[in-house]
């Protein structure tokens, strides 16, 4: 019978195909005393060959669709399956304790997973404790007979259904045939949003309860843009959202004629529409949809798609695709932010209670200089190639800007003195994301080049609410005065002292939000690239001289995020 789920509204688009369940199996067990030892050491046998021509399938599939580099994790798991210390010791332990073989697999593993993660002063081998974290996992499976979800050998169009998706899940969907995703938790400005925003999947987070409401294979139609899942729709519903489906694309194709247009508004005022990434995979992305220039790089997603730190190298090379993929346009480059719910499994972060407000971004860079260090040459050598700029995320104090920038001129000074062609012009400037900041802005704009204002995580630590926590989403409120205020002092500031003030945080693709901050005088926007095209032709209708009124209305006069949401609803619909 058909049912509706809402959510939240994560990512465009609509999208009608079968559900697959990406949860995890109950792989729990009793522990048995066994007679026939030897029967059960086949069974154990039986499950290690199964597990390991699966793991080959999987890695066949996963250097088709994400290349060698991501399939080589497999080979790590093959490895371990080949090992005889370890498959030899479960059966040793079968035969010695009369055991069943899960007992055996679950004792020999939990032992190589305390050596594994006792090496702290190897990175490398503590590593290897994910590895046979996993290939237990996949041996107990088939022991117990249990179904593991292999989301790389997905080969039908399906709609991923799921608790939660990590960023790292996220980067592994196979476009092809992920069609969308839907999951119990999580909220609009968490990663795995945003980057399926840049993926172009349709996407609704938050339901509470799609895994409980959504069996293996029924039919889903997945509506991104109001936040609903339909399970097992009539036939009216299919053709009902077909034409939905068929207006966005119109949109879309409308839109599409802007696509190498300047942003201007109505009374010829120009403004720099750029573009959010997180790899050099995603120019294409920025490119095809018109961007004016790369307003945020997350690199953190190059040192989480790696296996280990990536080399000063690695990264050099990234950064020059990108500096010249945009051919002379600006790039702001963001240093690593890493921590909240962004993770490495070779650099393990210490257990936290509030990962958000923890060890993460400029904090670990400034603690952990020689991996800052190594990306800032990396940054200053690719600088040759095209404008860079440099920004820091998390700053919340003037020493951490200064002892970030410090370090900086440090490695520019090694590297001229070296003789390295490095750019003279780059600007280096902050996110505006911590509300001491944001406060003090007046004293950061003396020091800084530039601010880009983040609004996820502003808004998260100035209503104190879990970006990624449903239950709390309705405090995500873009409009409230209070952040308002804080957008204007920054953006004020900025222009005090003759520096520039853009916004990489979700809100600048806003329909809402837009029009205030053209108000406000905000000069650089930067979002996913597929919400460019929609925002420029909202300016080109826009006139910033009115607003200018509205926005200072928004800001002084208005209590509510609503009041504000009605004030500019009321304003477009004139
Ligand atoms: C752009 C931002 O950074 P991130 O989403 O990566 O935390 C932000 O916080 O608004
Ligand atoms: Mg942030």
């Amino acid at each position: 019978m058909v049912k509706t789920i809402k959510g939240i509204a994560a990512s465009d688009g609509i999208a009608t195909a079968e559900a697959y369940l990406l949860v995890q199996p109950d792989l729990s067990f009793d522990k048995k005393s066994i007679s026939d030892t030897e029967a059960e050491i086949s069974r154990l046998k039986d499950a290690i060959a199964t597990s390991d021509s699966e793991l080959t399938k999987i890695r066949d599939v996963a250097k088709e669709s994400l290349g060698e580099d991501e399939a080589q994790v497999f080979d790590a798991h093959k490895m371990i399956l080949a090992d005889p210390e370890f498959t030899g010791a479960v059966e040793q332990e079968v035969s010695d304790k009369s055991v069943n073989a899960e007992q055996a697999l679950d004792d020999v593993s939990k032992n190589f997973i305390a050596i594994f993660e006792g090496m702290t002063d190897n990175p490398y081998m503590q590593e290897r404790a994910a590895d046979v974290r996993d290939v237990t996992k996949r041996v107990m499976a088939h022991l117990l007979g249990v179904e593991l979800p292999n989301p790389s050998l997905i080969d039908h169009e399906v709609i991923i259904v799921a608790h939660d998706l990590t960023p790292s899940d996220t980067a592994q969907l196979n476009k092809k045939y992920v069609k969308g995703f839907v999951t119990d938790i999580g909220g609009r400005t968490a990663h795995s949003a945003i980057m399926a925003r840049s993926l172009e999947l349709p996407a609704v987070v938050g339901t509470d309860s799609i895994t409980g409401d959504v069996k293996e294979g029924q039919t889903v139609i997945l509506d991104g843009l109001n936040g609903a899942a339909i399970v097992d729709p009539t036939d009216d519903d299919i053709k009902k959202y077909a034409k939905l489906a068929k207006d966005f694309a119109d949109q879309k194709a409308e839109w599409e004629k802007l696509k190498n247009e300047a942003t201007v508004t109505a009374d010829g005022k120009h403004f720099d529409i750029a573009a959010n990434i997180g790899t050099p995979d995603d120019l294409q992305g920025v490119i095809d949809n018109g961007a004016e220039g790369v307003g945020l790089y997350r690199t953190e997603f190059l040192y989480m798609q790696s296996e280990e730190l990536p080399t000063e190298d690695d990264q050099f090379n990234a950064y020059k695709k990108v500096l010249e993929g945009m051919n002379g346009k600006a790039v702001v480059v963001r240093t690593m932010d890493i921590g909240g719910d962004k993770h490495l499994s070779y650099l393990p972060l210490p257990e936290e209670m509030n990962p958000f407000l923890g060890y993460r971004a400029i904090r670990i860079s400034l603690d952990r200089q020689e991996i800052f260090r190594t990306q800032l040459r990396a940054l200053l050598r690719a600088s040759a190639f095209g404008q860079l700029r440099i920004m820091f995320p998390m700053i919340g104090t003037l020493q951490e800007f200064r002892d970030a920038k410090k370090i900086f001129e440090e490695e520019k000074s090694k590297l001229v003195a070296k003789g390295v062609e490095v750019s003279d012009n780059i600007q280096l400037g902050m996110m505006m994301e911590v509300p001491a900041a944001a406060i003090l802005a007046d004293q950061f704009a003396k020091e800084v080049d530039f601010f880009s204002i983040g609004t996820n995580d502003l808004i998260q630590y100035t209503m104190a609410a879990d970006r990624g926590n449903e239950h709390v989403s309705y405090l995500y409120q873009p409009y409230n005065p209070s952040i308002l205020r804080l957008v204007k002092h920054v953006i004020d500031s900025a222009h005090k002292e003759g520096k520039w003030a853009g916004m990489c945080g979700e809100a600048a693709g806003d329909n809402i939000m837009v029009p205030l901050l053209l108000g406000m005088g905000l000069d650089e926007y930067s979002m996913s690239a597929t919400s460019v095209l929609r925002v420029r032709s909202l300016m080109k209708k826009l006139s910033t001289a009115d607003l200018k009124e509205l926005a200072e209305k928004a800001v002084s006069e208005s209590v509510t995020n609503e009041d504000n949401e009605k004030l500019v609803e009321s304003y477009i619909n004139k």
